[in-house]
C-alpha cells in the first residue's frame, strides 16, 4: 500500500471529486461515517462525547460526524475553535446542518475552553493534515488543556498540531490522542517513532478515494499488508524435494552467544530451508546437535570464535545456496579476517546482522565487499554505526535511503514498523509485530528466517518483505498465545506461520 504526502493526498481527494464524480460535501460525509463506524465498534451511546472543531475540513468532519453521533443517539457536545478569520466551505455547510440539531459552543478565549472530565471521550477535529504552521494561540490553549485531561482522546486523521510527512520541531505542540482514525491511506508521520505520543493506536478507514490515482502515484514509500505479503508467498509443489528449497550456510555464534546460533538456525528451519548447516565455534558443537537436531554442524576449529577452517568436510562456501552471518559472532581479530574470506568468496546476496555490521562499521573496507542485493538488518544503534548520528526521524529515514541506494543493498531497519529500504530508494515499512518482540534474540530469530528465503530462492527484495512481514506477524502470533511481557526470542520461532 502507498505513503503519500499532503500534497498528494490534496490532489488525489480532487481527483476522486472530479472522477468519480462526487461533491466534495458528500466526500467528506463519507469520510465522517468511516469514522463514525469506527467509533460506535469501540464506544457506546452512553459516552459522553466532545467534539473539539478548527474551521477547515478536519473541523467540518468533525461537525459531520457530531450529527452522525447525534442521529446515533450519543450525547454530543460541540466546541468550534476559532482559530482564524475565514472558515472553509466544506466547514460553513456542515456548521449550518449540526445548528438545526444542537448549539455549538465556541473558543475564542482560555476561558471558554470546557472541563473535560474522565468519562468523556474527546474528538480531536482541530488541525488534520492541511496544518501549515505551528500551533500557537488559543490553538494551543486547547491543545494544551486536551493534553492535561483525563479523558480519552480520539484524532479524526491526524492529531491536531502534527505534520503529516515532515518534521515538528522541538518545543511544537500537538494533541496527544490514545487513537489517531486516518483517513483511506497511512500517513508517514504514523510510523515514526519520536511521533509514537502523538498517534497513539492508529486505525485506518476506507473512505473511497479513487484508485487509479493511488496506482499512479509516485511514492517511495509503502506499507506491507497482509494481502501484499500473502502474495509473495510461494506454494510448494507436489513433486519438491529438500534439494527444491536450497541449502544454507549460517555463520553464527561465539563462547557465550550460542543462544544466537540456535535461535538463528531453529528460525532458518521453521522457514523452510531444505538443508541448514551451521557452523560454530568449536564449544558449540554439541549445543548445536543437541538443540537442532535438524541442522548439520560444522564445528570451527577455533573453541571460541569463528575462523574458518573447520575438521569436517562440506560444500565450498560459494556452493551454498545462502548465507547468513552476525549473530553473537563477536569482534575477534581472527573472525574479521573470516568475514573478509566469505565476502570475497560468496559475492551473491547474503543476510548481514549483529557483529557482522558492527564489524563492518569498524572496518570500512569490508564495505567494499558488500555483495549487491545483500540484506543488511541493523537495529538503530548498528545502523548509526553504519553511517552517523541523525537529526530525527525523517533524517535517519533520508541517511536509509541513501546508504541503500549507493550501497546498492536492502537494508532492514529494524524497530516497530520496520523500514525495508530497497537499491531503488523506496522504503516498505512493515505492519507486524509488537513491543513484546523487544527482547534479545527476536533478531537473531530474523536472520534465520531471511537466510531460509534466501536459500529457496527468492529474490532478496521479496525475501526481505516478506520475511520481515512474517517475522512480525510470529510475534504477533506469540504475543496472543502468551502475552507481549513473559514473550521470548524462541516463541518468535513457535509462531512462524507459513500458511
Ligand atoms: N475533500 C477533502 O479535502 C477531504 C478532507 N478531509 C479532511 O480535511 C482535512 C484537511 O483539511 P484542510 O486542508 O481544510 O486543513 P485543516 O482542517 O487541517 O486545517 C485548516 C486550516 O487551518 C489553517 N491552519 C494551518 N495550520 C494552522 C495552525 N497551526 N493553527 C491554526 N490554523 C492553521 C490553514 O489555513 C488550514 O488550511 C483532512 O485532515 C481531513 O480531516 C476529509 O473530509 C476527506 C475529504
Ligand atoms: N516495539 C516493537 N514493535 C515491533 N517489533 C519490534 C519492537 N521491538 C523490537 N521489535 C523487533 O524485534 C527484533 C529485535 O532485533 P534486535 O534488536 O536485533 O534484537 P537481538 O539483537 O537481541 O536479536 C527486530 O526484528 C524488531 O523489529
Ligand atoms: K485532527
Amino acid at each position: 500500500m502507498k505513503i503519500l504526502d499532503v500534497e498528494q493526498i490534496r490532489q488525489l481527494d480532487k481527483y476522486t471529486i472530479a472522477n468519480e464524480p462526487i461533491a466534495p460535501i458528500q466526500l467528506m460525509e463519507r469520510a465522517s461515517q468511516a469514522f463514525v463506524d469506527w467509533f460506535r465498534m469501540r464506544f457506546d451511546a452512553l459516552t459522553p462525547v466532545k467534539i473539539f472543531c478548527g474551521l477547515g475540513n478536519n473541523g467540518g468532519d468533525g461537525l459531520a460526524i457530531a450529527r452522525l453521533l447525534i442521529q446515533a443517539n450519543y450525547i454530543v457536545e460541540v466546541f468550534v475553535v476559532r482559530h482564524a478569520p475565514r472558515e472553509s466551505d466544506d466547514f460553513a455547510h456542515n456548521h449550518r446542518r449540526l445548528k438545526l440539531l444542537i448549539n455549538p459552543h465556541y473558543i475564542e478565549k482560555p476561558g471558554d475552553m470546557p472541563t473535560l472530565r474522565q468519562k468523556d471521550v474527546v474528538i480531536d477535529a482541530i488541525l488534520g493534515s492541511g496544518i501549515s504552521r505551528p500551533v500557537e494561540g488559543i490553538v494551543k490553549v486547547v491543545v494544551e488543556a486536551i493534553n492535561r485531561a483525563p479523558a480519552q482522546v480520539v484524532a479524526v486523521d491526524i492529531a491536531s498540531g502534527l505534520y503529516a510527512n515532515q518534521p515538528n520541531q522541538p518545543g511544537e505542540v500537538a494533541v496527544q490522542p490514545d487513537y489517531t482514525v486516518t483517513f483511506e491511506l497511512p500517513k508517514l508521520a504514523l510510523l515514526l517513532p519520536g511521533n509514537a505520543r502523538w498517534v497513539g493506536e492508529w486505525h485506518m478507514v476506507d473512505i473511497g478515494l479513487h484508485q487509479r490515482f493511488i496506482d499512479q502515484a509516485p511514492t517511495p514509500f509503502y506499507y506491507t499488508t497482509d494481502d501484499e505479503a500473502r502474495l509473495l508467498l510461494r506454494r510448494r509443489d507436489k513433486f519438491s524435494h529438500k534439494g527444491t528449497f536450497g541449502h544454507a550456510l549460517l555463520l553464527v555464534g561465539s563462547y557465550g552467544k550460542m543462544g544466537a546460533a540456535v535461535l538463528a538456525a531453529r528460525a532458518c528451519l521453521r522457514s523452510g530451508v531444505g538443508l541448514l548447516t551451521v557452523q560454530v565455534p568449536h564449544c558449540g558443537y554439541e549445543v548445536l546437535q543437541t538443540a537442532v537436531p535438524e541442522a548439520m554442524c560444522r564445528p570451527d576449529v577455533n573453541e571460541r570464535v569463528l575462523t574458518g577452517p573447520s575438521e569436517v568436510d562440506g560444500p565450498a562456501l560459494a556452493d551454498y545456496s545462502a548465507l547468513g552471518l552476525g549473530p553473537g559472532i563477536g569482534k575477534a581479530p581472527e573472525t574479521v579476517r573470516f568475514l573478509r574470506e566469505v565476502m570475497t568468496a560468496f559475492n551473491r546476496p547474503m543476510v548481514i546482522d549483529a557483529d557482522a555490521l558492527n564489524l563492518i562499521a569498524e572496518h570500512r573496507d569490508l564495505m567494499g565487499l558488500l555483495p549487491e542485493n545483500s540484506i543488511l538488518t541493523p537495529h538503530p544503534k548498528e545502523f548509526e554505526r553504519l553511517t552517523q548520528r541523525w537529526q530525527n526521524d525523517y533524517d535517519k529515514l533520508e541517511l536509509l535511503r541513501d546508504f541503500a541506494q549507493r550501497k546498492q543493498v536492502i537494508v532492514v531497519l529494524k524497530g516497530a514498523y520496520t523500514a525495508v529500504a530497497l537499491p531503488n530508494g523506496e522504503v516498505h515499512f512493515n505492519s507486524t509485530g509488537n513491543p513484546g518482540m523487544s527482547t534479545g534474540g527476536t533478531g537473531d530469530v530474523l536472520t534465520g528466517v531471511l537466510t531460509a528465503l534466501l536459500a529457496q530462492g527468492y529474490d532478496p527484495i521479496e525475501a526481505a518483505v516478506l520475511g520481515v512481514f512474517a517475522h512480525g506477524q510470529a510475534g504477533d502470533v506469540a504475543a496472543r498465545e502468551r502475552g507481549q511481557i513473559g514473550l521470548t526470542a524462541s516463541d518468535v520461532v513457535d509462531g512462524l506461520r507459513w500458511d
